[in-house]
């Protein structure tokens, strides 16, 4: 909500004959917002195929498309979302820059085009509430001019450093406001961080163990020690975390760009899980997978949600279950669970079978 804005005006169209925004944004599962480029024919030719195996797909117009291929982007994005039924699967956007040549043409061409279609507009490089504001009431305009009855959300990219210092203020500056993703790339390079590589550790960011004492009591520098690699992004992701679930709106991890590195994208991914966050980019095919596996709640993590579910009846008190106490709040964490896990079931039948079979096992 912006300085002089009044409470009452928040939730009010920003132009008339707009869609009344949402009170509450939807949890629709997004494990991996799948990103390609629509001016790319061979990306383009695998995107109807696609849906249904991947949460959200994400026609791309921003960086990785080059300069020339901007409007056959936008073009080639039109085409298949009027010509793609794309069922339980969201389509989202990212559109370019709001300082770039293209970024005005990218909404007023996609609103009236392909608007009922388009759950999320991602802005990138939000560095205030300003940026939002632009866009909630160009939207609003849109929207009003194209009939729609349903509003267009917004996602922002952290990718600066300001944007990172107000973003509590970008999470409440419109209803519209879905969720954040971590720019890591151009955030890096924004802030002077001195790494090359998108999203991901580094082995220079690391604590080492204390040197030992040898025999006589003299500190041993030379002695080996173990070293433990470190988490460049921690700070950020949490502070995204605690700003979006404030505002009630979802928080996601961002690309990872080694796409060789399957590994390592997992640990990044599950990071971010563990934090909060409900789902991450996927830039290769391979990397939906990754997604859709670490940020669906293992079987082993369901039983056990609903075992303490269970065990603690009314849901206030004390129990022991395994050795361990479990109470109000340990429960309340178990019900983040359970209830993903139901969210997850209802779109995903293979997941379905498995959180089925926990009931089956512990009936
Ligand atoms: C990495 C690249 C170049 C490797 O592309 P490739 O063709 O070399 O890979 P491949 O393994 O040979 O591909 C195998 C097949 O899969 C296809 N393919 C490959 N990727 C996709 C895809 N995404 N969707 C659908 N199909 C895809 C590809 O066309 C090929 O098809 P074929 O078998 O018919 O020949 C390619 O995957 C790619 O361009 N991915 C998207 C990159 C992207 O969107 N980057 C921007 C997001 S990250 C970012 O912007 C940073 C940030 C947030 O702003 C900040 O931190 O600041
Ligand atoms: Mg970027």
């Amino acid at each position: 909500m912006s300085g002089s804005q009044s409470p009452k005006d928040f939730f009010r169209p920003l132009a008339v004959g707009a869609p009344t925004p949402l009170t509450d944004i939807p949890a629709r599962p997004s494990r991996a917002i799948h990103f390609f480029d629509p001016s790319n024919p061979k990306m383009a030719a695998k995107i109807p195929d696609m849906v249904g195996t991947v949460d959200v797909l994400l026609g791309n117009l921003e960086d990785a498309v080059k300069a020339d291929n901007k409007v056959a982007a936008r073009e080639g994005l039109v085409e298949i979302a009027q010509r793609t039924d794309f069922g339980p699967t969201q389509l989202w956007t990212r559109i370019n820059s709001l300082d770039s040549p293209w970024a005005l043409d990218d909404l007023t061409t996609l609103v009236p085009a392909i608007g009922d279609k388009l759950d999320v507009i991602m802005v990138p490089k939000v560095q205030g509430a300003e940026d939002i504001h632009y866009v909630d009431r160009l939207l609003a305009q849109l929207e009003a001019k194209a009939g729609l009855d349903r509003p267009i959300l917004v996602h922002a990219i952290l990718e600066t450093a300001r944007g990172v210092a107000n973003v509590e203020e970008i999470c409440g500056a419109s209803p519209r406001m879905q969720g954040l993703s971590l720019g890591p790339a151009d955030l890096a390079a924004d802030r002077r961080m001195k790494t090359t590589r998108v999203g991901g550790g580094h082995p220079g960011y690391l604590v080492r163990q204390d040197p030992p004492r040898n025999d006589l009591g003299v500190t041993d520098y030379d002695a080996p020690r173990a070293t433990y690699q470190q988490d460049l992004w921690h700070y950020t992701i949490a502070r995204m975390v605690d700003a979006c679930a404030m505002h009630g709106i979802y928080p996601y991890y961002g690309p990872f760009g080694d796409i060789t590195d399957v590994v390592a994208c997992e640990d990044q991914f599950r990071n971010a899980f563990l934090l909060g966050c409900v789902g991450t980019w996927s830039l290769h095919p391979k990397q939906i997978a990754i997604a859709n596996r670490v940020f669906s709640p293992s079987v082993e993590d369901v039983a056990h949600a609903r075992r303490v579910a269970a065990a603690m009846g009314d849901g206030t008190g004390a129990v022991m279950l395994d050795g361990k106490m479990e109470d109000d709040a340990s429960l309340k964490q178990c019900l983040v669970m359970v209830e993903l896990a139901e969210q997850l079931a209802a779109i995903d039948p293979e997941l379905k079978k498995a959180y089925d079979a926990i009931e089956v096992e512990s009936a």
